[in-house]
């Protein structure tokens, strides 16, 4: 059998930084008999250094030749004056779009380790477990025409182009009854559907794909309800599926319940389970060379590139379980650690993570 082929593209600011971490985990596999390989390339501002585009020819050939993606992060200061299409973020909206990652996947788990990380009380968020399916290739993300305009009043405009076809909603539906069937066959879909005739036509849909899963219980709510309830009592939730934009800011709500941004995973899935897996944070620049990021996301990532593309649940058991230890160890980065406790840097998680994860062989 041939390698699993992965391409690492770490990205700006922490990105290098937390791919940095992945890749010893990585390295540990392969001691092990994992057959893999990796080989690095430029994405978003580093790409726009090297090759002049966010997402340059080398990197979209590199990309569809690999079996699996990892990604660091992002954009940043320095780009940010760039003309919008070449701008860093373009990079990672580029790759999704390109290689059709439609459905993206961000579990949110509250680790009873974090509790007091969490600005949450303990009980609201205690055992804590929701998946939040993101289409992630349509809506006002990649709507056209977009652009610059005079108004009638002759005042400067900016606008863009919501819409979800019904194909489009279809299918990301269907990920997310097969997601509820394995789990508690609780699906929330969140729209705005009073205002909004994309959400009128993605509720629509999500009712007549529910008819093929009768043993799943749909429910609706609209999205300014669910950011609330979210944090009400984030537990009513199991799945939740939701379009680009709404999933965009409602994971990165998320992600407090876990106690940190640094916290959270995530897959990006085509139809075969392809997958780009990246955290859902960002570059952090504030934080960025100094040794302070959460590599968590980030190794956590790898584990669900384990678990969807290479249908290796044990590896990602097994990773899942290395970053309980090391929570349950004390080991702790600034951003989830409480006054008073010994923080650690980004190089020393990843070290943890790697020995707990050594250890845990059987
Ligand atoms: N997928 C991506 O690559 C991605 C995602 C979001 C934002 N961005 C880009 O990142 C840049 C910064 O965006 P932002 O500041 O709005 O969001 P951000 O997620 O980078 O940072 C928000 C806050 O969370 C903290 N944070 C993020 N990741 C952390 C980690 N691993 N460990 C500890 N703390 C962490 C940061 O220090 C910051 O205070 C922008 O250019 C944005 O476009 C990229
Ligand atoms: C950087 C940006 C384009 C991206 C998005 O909005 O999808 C990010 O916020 C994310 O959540 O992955
Ligand atoms: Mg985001």
């Amino acid at each position: 059998m041939s390698n699993k082929k992965i391409l690492i593209l770490p990205g700006d600011y922490i990105g290098p930084e937390i791919a940095a971490e992945a890749v010893k985990l990585l390295e540990a596999l392969k001691a092990e008999g994992e057959k893999i390989e990796w080989r690095f390339g430029h994405l978003g501002g580093a790409a726009y250094d090297a090759e002049g585009h966010p997402y340059p020819p080398s990197t979209q050939q590199a990309a569809r030749a690999a079996d699996a993606i990892l990604m660091g992060a992002v954009g940043g200061p320095k780009y940010d004056a760039l003309p919008r299409a070449v701008r860093p973020e373009q990079g990672i909206l580029g790759i999704r779009k390109d290689l059709g990652l439609f459905a993206n996947l961000r579990p949110a788990l509250a680790y009873a380790e974090l509790s007091a990380a969490s600005s949450f009380k303990p009980e609201v968020i205690a055992g804590l477990d929701i998946l939040i399916l993101r289409e992630l290739t349509g809506d006002i993300y990649f709507g056209q025409p977009r652009g610059r305009r005079t108004n009638a009043q002759g005042h400067e405009e900016g606008y863009d182009t919501m819409h979800y076809s019904a194909p489009e909603i279809e299918r990301i539906a269907r990920v997310a009854f097969e997601a509820a069937r394995k789990r508690s066959r609780r699906l929330c879909s969140v729209d705005k559907e009073n205002v909004l005739e994309t959400s009128r036509l993605w509720r629509e849909v999500m009712i007549r794909v529910g008819k093929d899963y009768p043993d799943v219980a749909l429910t609706h709510l609209y999205v300014d309800n669910a950011a609330m309830q979210l944090v009400k009592n984030p537990k009513q939730f199991d799945v939740i599926v939701t379009g680009n934009l709404f999933g965009d800011i409602l994971s990165d709500e998320a992600s407090m319940l876990a106690g940190s941004i640094g916290m959270l995973p995530s897959a990006s899935l085509d139809a075969n389970n392809k997958g780009l897996y990246e955290p859902i944070h960002g570059s952090a620049p504030d934080i960025a060379g100094q040794n302070k990021a959460n590599p968590l996301a980030m190794i956590l990532s790898v584990g669900m590139m384990f678990r969807y593309t290479f249908d290796r649940a044990d590896i990602a058991e097994r990773i899942d379980a290395a970053v309980r230890a090391v929570l349950r160890a004390g080991h702790r980065t600034a951003d989830i650690a409480q006054p008073g406790e010994k923080i650690i840097g980004t190089r020393e998680m990843g070290d943890a993570v790697v020995d707990a994860f050594r250890r845990l062989r059987q």
